[in-house]
């Protein structure tokens, strides 16, 4: 994360309640500039004025017998009311998706000035998320709901806003780009097309309340189709904000169906509506039902357990581990390309990195976000997952392993001090410990290990037995050794270089796991064509029939 984002000493020593003025518009401005699409101001949320996220249905906002309250993740405040649908409630939201025929609201033979459509509103949405006080809300939306530093819920902005940019103008309709083959015979010919598959679904955790669902979404209404959205409730405030400023830019109000529920009442819905594909990015415990669930019609991006590998050529170890400490502990480690292990040639274990790790862990703090609330484990989770490791012969703690201090955090969340732990790279390998250590803590939790020239085929080895294949690194400049990791590994979004890192996801290239058929991707064109839409063939063939053509014979 780069330049465009503010100066950092701007933030460093703000407490938590100066932290909500601190903004690049300051607090006063943000209040004379009120939004037309926001039905709240974002500073303004608290116990005593909860906000509220409805549903939207059929083209109207609705409400539902059950509120679902979310408590303030910094202290415990009940802040937000959630329309909750319930199972005897899903009715309107399966009857929308059933009304979207299988060839899509558009396509290439459909409604095509549709693409064009899509290409305004994703023109517009990029231009009002570039004005400062439309970018400084969501920002600070994010934050609210999923605490992290303002720079990284700018970034979050930033990216959604990049990519929207790249959907601007004749982007939309040249995803929906045709090709043709001669035939056999005067008058034939094929045409490839690539076609939508009408009623969809899209389910999307809380980490990226914008991110991830925004360009999945305009994804699926760019090539055609008809979605119902769920975003993790929790964090669905976004989203209902969003969908508002969407509508605001031109999207048609029957397009986009958003739901919020629980995981058991999507899952009812999915059954029953039967939508053509599901988009699923979370756990690969939800995944893996689903996919069953659902037969198989699903897209999937789910858990991360991302590794990165140290070559041996030593050099610039300052960066090296900045990258380490950014990419394990940045969010609080809730990014599902966090870096959750570390392995490191012993030319870099010799090295003054881990030294200079644990130095970086310990300039987080609580006060700008740059370590936080962990929404999915709690402390004592992870405390437990600490303990199980460090009974492991020759493990070590490196740095962290204790409880943050001195907040409000309620404990339904977790609360941890960056954490790393030394585990040796044989024991990693035994069938007793193998799946304890690569499980995927999603917080601010590294494991750190150790090989030699002769032990690479060990790490190669780990590498294969492990079941997430999202992100990884091999951090080195010698192209031999980069060829032999990439060569024998999977990882569908892999850096190499020494400059390498296991985080950032921006919109420019592909974010996906690879090594599953059911693998889904975000960001990029070749991710909206693969997962939105499916390949259709026409072959044209008008004739003429040769003159003097006779009944063949049978074949
Ligand atoms: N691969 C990626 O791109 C990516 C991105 C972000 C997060 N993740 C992963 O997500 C996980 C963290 O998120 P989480 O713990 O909140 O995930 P989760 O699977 O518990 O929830 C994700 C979403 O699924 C919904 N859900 C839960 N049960 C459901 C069901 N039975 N049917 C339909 N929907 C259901 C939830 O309400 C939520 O909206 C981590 O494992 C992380 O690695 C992956």
């Amino acid at each position: 994360m780069s330049k465009f984002f503010l100066r950092k000493e701007f933030w460093v020593g703000a407490s938590p309640s100066a932290l909500r003025r601190l903004s690049p518009l300051g607090h006063q401005q943000r209040l004379l500039s009120s939004l037309s699409f926001a039905t709240f101001d974002v500073e303004e949320i608290s116990g005593s004025q909860p906000a509220e996220v409805h549903n939207f249905v059929q083209g109207k906002w609705t409400k539902s017998s059950n509120w679902n309250t979310i408590v303030d993740p910094l202290n415990g405040e009940p802040f937000i009311k959630v329309a909750d649908v319930n199972e005897m409630e899903i009715k309107p939201f399966v009857e929308s998706l059933s009304n979207c025929p299988k060839h899509g609201l558009h396509n290439p033979f459909k409604a095509p000035e549709r693409y064009l459509l899509y290409g305004d509103i994703s023109t517009k949405a990029a231009h009002m998320l570039s004005q400062a006080k439309v970018s400084d809300f969501f920002a600070r939306l994010i934050q609210r709901v999923s605490p992290k530093s303002y720079q990284q819920a700018l970034g979050e902005v930033y990216v959604t806003r990049k990519f929207l940019e790249n959907f601007c103008g004749d982007q939309v309709r040249f995803l929906a780009r045709s090709f043709a083959v001669p035939g056999n015979h005067l008058g034939q010919q094929s045409h490839g097309f690539r076609w939508p598959y009408g009623p969809v679904a899209l389910v999307t955790p809380f980490n990226f309340p914008l991110e991830i669902p925004l360009l999945q979404l305009m994804g699926a209404l760019y090539m055609g189709n008809k979605p119902v959205l769920k975003v993790d409730s929790k964090v669905s405030i976004v989203m209902d904000q969003m969908m508002r400023l969407l509508h605001q830019c031109g999207m048609p109000v029957e397009d986009v169906d958003f739901i919020n529920s629980d995981g058991k009442t999507m899952n009812k819905l999915l059954s029953e509506a039967k939508p053509r594909m599901t988009l699923f990015t979370g756990s690969s415990r939800v995944a893996e039902k689903l996919a069953i669930d659902l037969n198989g019609r699903i897209k999937l991006e789910d858990a991360g357990f991302d590794w990165k590998i140290l070559g041996p050529d030593v050099n610039e170890v300052d960066y090296v581990a900045w990258v380490c400490d950014q990419d394990a502990y940045a969010c609080s480690g809730q990014k599902c390309s966090a870096q959750s292990i570390l392995f490191m040639h012993e030319n870099w274990a010799k090295s003054s990195l881990t030294d200079k790790m644990k130095g970086l862990a310990e300039r987080r703090k609580l006060e700008d976000l740059t370590i936080g609330p962990v929404l999915t484990v709690t402390t004592e989770a992870m405390l437990d997952h600490l303990k199980s490791l460090l009974e492991i012969r020759g493990s070590k703690l490196l740095f962290g392993g204790e409880a943050l201090e001195n907040h409000s955090i309620p404990k339904i969340y977790g609360a941890l001090k960056p954490t790393a732990v030394y585990v040796p790279l044989e024991e990693i390998l035994t069938e007793k410990n193998f799946d304890l250590v690569t499980k995927e803590i999603f917080g601010p939790f590294q494991v750190v290990t150790e090989y030699k020239d002769d032990q690479l085929h060990m790490v190669l080895d780990a590498l294969e037995r492990m079941h997430a294949h999202l992100t990884a690194a091999v951090v080195s400049n010698n192209p031999i050794f980069l060829q032999e990791v990439i060569g024998k590994s999977v990882n569908g979004t892999t850096y190499a270089g020494l400059r390498a890192r296991t985080t950032g996801a921006p919109q420019n290239h592909w974010f996906g796991p690879a090594g599953d058929p059911r693998g889904a991707g975000i960001g990029t064109p070749e991710a909206i064509k693969l997962v939105w839409s499916c390949h259709r063939e026409v072959i044209y063939d008008f004739g003429p029939v040769p003159r003097g053509w006779e009944v063949p014979s049978s074949t």
